[in-house]
């Protein structure tokens, strides 16, 4: 039925109470039954009947709203083809900025090779059909990631992809084969990273797995224990169990010293026992692990604690989508075995240190994207809206604002595939020395930008971007949420004192 041509004089003739027919885009469609459920009303669809209403359509909507009510489509016009561009599962963006300029074609990078473009494209086809999907539901009605998904990323080698370049890739199959566990690099890291971003939905973001890129780095890295390392890193990599980073309280947040959590040991010396809170643990509310900062009798330091009798979680809300598992914890004498002390006693802060610039590098790639997804779909309602008899994009003011947006967005990428440069060429230890402070400056500066980028994308798109559904979706989102980044992983003041503090280090110590 829907390749039936029909004539424009045919659909002219459909504009009664029975029958009610209009064209979008050279498609005809019969929205006789229709109207009752049409969100906008029926008024505005009888305003249309028997016209073209490609213009009136695409001023109000989204391209998706057709693809999701095809059905309704009846025929094409006889003699027309369609102009409009549908997205398809892994398609990259036409919109001038809408990429990166290593996935523009007509711009070249130095620093992705082939392995990466195999890489970006069977995670965007991953993210466009598996990811996407889910991820707008669970935003939606707040619930955390199903388990089904969970494995299929699990079987896809992305949950092992999420922790970055180590020995845990070796002899993984990752995406099918698209590259090697063993030549799995920082720039896949970040393409993994950035392409996860595009399913556009910040507390399930957040609610995939964040809490196991943070905290799994400490057991695989820190485990005093071969064995035992092994057999968590199975459990958590399969997709049975699921892990999460336990250190800010109500009394503490970027200052980690200051946290209350005690963990005394008992007088047989084998276990200890665990009394106090923890705030703002993403995915707590669904884990089984807990790698959790406690107090001991010198100082910091980090146990691995199993969700057991004593320990409790309860969600927290906070301004983005449940779906992140957000929880308060509370240890009531929860008693752990010494054997699941990470690193040395008294010496936690090391291990807490030891991930933090990953997880900051891992959160500026994510903003960066996301802000590019805000700028495009600024550019595209620009281009499409009609303000004043005339589209949004011909007045100058618009034009400023995307031009800020754009200049922000190309310059947050090109410092992070600088730094991502870096990264390849250093070994762990090295990259604390010399990039954390680089790596606090580009995640205060995203977020930033991000803070910038969501300001003025509400007000090129007005009331849309207050309202969670429709066209202005995305900018409400982002604008609501942007400081998740912000703050999560190191306030942006803390970072820029990071910063500088670390380039002092290395000014000379004679007047200049
Ligand atoms: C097959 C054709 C159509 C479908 C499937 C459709 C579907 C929808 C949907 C799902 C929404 C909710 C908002 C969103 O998700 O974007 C909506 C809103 C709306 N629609 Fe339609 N629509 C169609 C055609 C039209 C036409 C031709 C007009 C004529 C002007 C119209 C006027 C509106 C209005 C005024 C709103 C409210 C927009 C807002 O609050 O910003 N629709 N429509």
């Amino acid at each position: 039925m829907p390749h039936k041509e029909i004539t424009r004089d045919e659909v002219a003739k459909n504009n009664t109470e029975d029958s009610l027919w209009f064209v979008i885009d050279s498609k005809v469609y019969d929205v006789t039954d229709f109207v009752d459920a049409h969100p906008g009303g029926e008024s505005v669809l009888r305003q249309v009947a028997g016209t073209d209403a490609t213009e009136a359509f695409y001023n109000l909507h989204r391209q998706e709203v057709l693809q999701k009510y095809d059905n309704l489509r009846i025929g094409t016009i006889a003699g027309e083809t369609s102009k409009v561009i549908p997205h398809k599962a892994g398609d990259l963006s036409v919109v001038p900025y809408g990429e990166p300029t290593w996935l523009t074609p007509q711009f070249k990078s130095p620093y992705y090779n082939e392995s990466h473009r195999r890489l970006q494209k069977a995670m965007r086809v991953f993210v466009d059909e598996e990811v996407y999907p889910v991820a707008q539901e669970c935003e939606r009605e707040g619930n955390t990631i199903p388990q089904e998904l969970i494995d299929k990323m699990s079987k896809k080698g992305i949950l092992h992809m999420r922790l970055g370049p180590g020995k845990h890739m070796h002899g993984v199959d990752l995406m099918d084969g698209a590259v090697k566990g063993e030549d799995f690099d920082y720039f896949h890291d970040l393409i993994v990273g950035q392409e996860m971003t595009r399913a556009n939905a910040r507390g399930f973001q957040d609610g995939n797995m964040a809490g196991m890129t943070i905290s799994l780095t400490a057991v695989l890295q820190f485990a005093n224990d071969e064995e035992w390392k092994n057999k968590i890193a199975k459990e958590v990599f399969s997709g049975e169990k699921k892990i999460c980073l336990a250190i800010t309280e109500a009394f503490a947040g970027s200052d980690v010293a200051g946290i209350r959590t005690t963990a005394e040991k008992t007088a047989d010396g084998k276990h200890y026992i665990v009394n106090g809170t923890k705030k703002w643990i993403t995915n707590g509310v669904f884990c089984d692990y807990f790698v959790t900062g406690v107090k001991t009798e010198k100082g910091l330091s980090v146990l691995l604690i199993k969700r057991q009798e004593g320990l409790e979680t309860s969600a927290i809300k906070t301004s983005y989508s449940p779906a992140a598992g957000t929880a308060y914890v509370t240890f009531d004498n929860v008693k752990v075995p010494v054997e699941n002390l990470l690193g040395k006693e008294n010496k936690g802060l090391q291990v807490i240190l030891s991930n933090f610039n990953h997880e900051r590098w891992m959160m500026a790639g994510a903003v960066i994207r996301m802000s590019r997804l805000v700028t495009e779909e600024c550019m595209k309602w620009s281009n499409q809206r009609i303000v004043f008899g005339k589209k949004l994009i011909e007045q100058p003011v618009i034009r400023q604002k995307l031009a800020k947006m754009i200049a922000h967005c190309e310059a947050n990428q090109a410092w992070i595939e600088n730094i991502t440069y870096q990264m390849t060429l250093m070994p762990y230890a090295q990259q604390a020395t010399h990039l954390a402070g680089p790596i606090g400056l580009l995640k205060m500066f995203s977020t930033r930008s991000a803070h910038e980028i969501a300001d003025e994308a509400v007000q090129v798109f007005g009331g849309r971007a207050l309202t969670r559904t429709g066209m202005g979706a995305t900018i409400e989102m982002f604008h609501r949420t942007y400081k998740f980044d912000a703050i999560l992983g190191g306030a942006e003041e803390i970072l820029g004192d990071l910063g500088v503090r670390q380039a002092m280090k290395n000014m000379p110590k004679s007047m200049l």
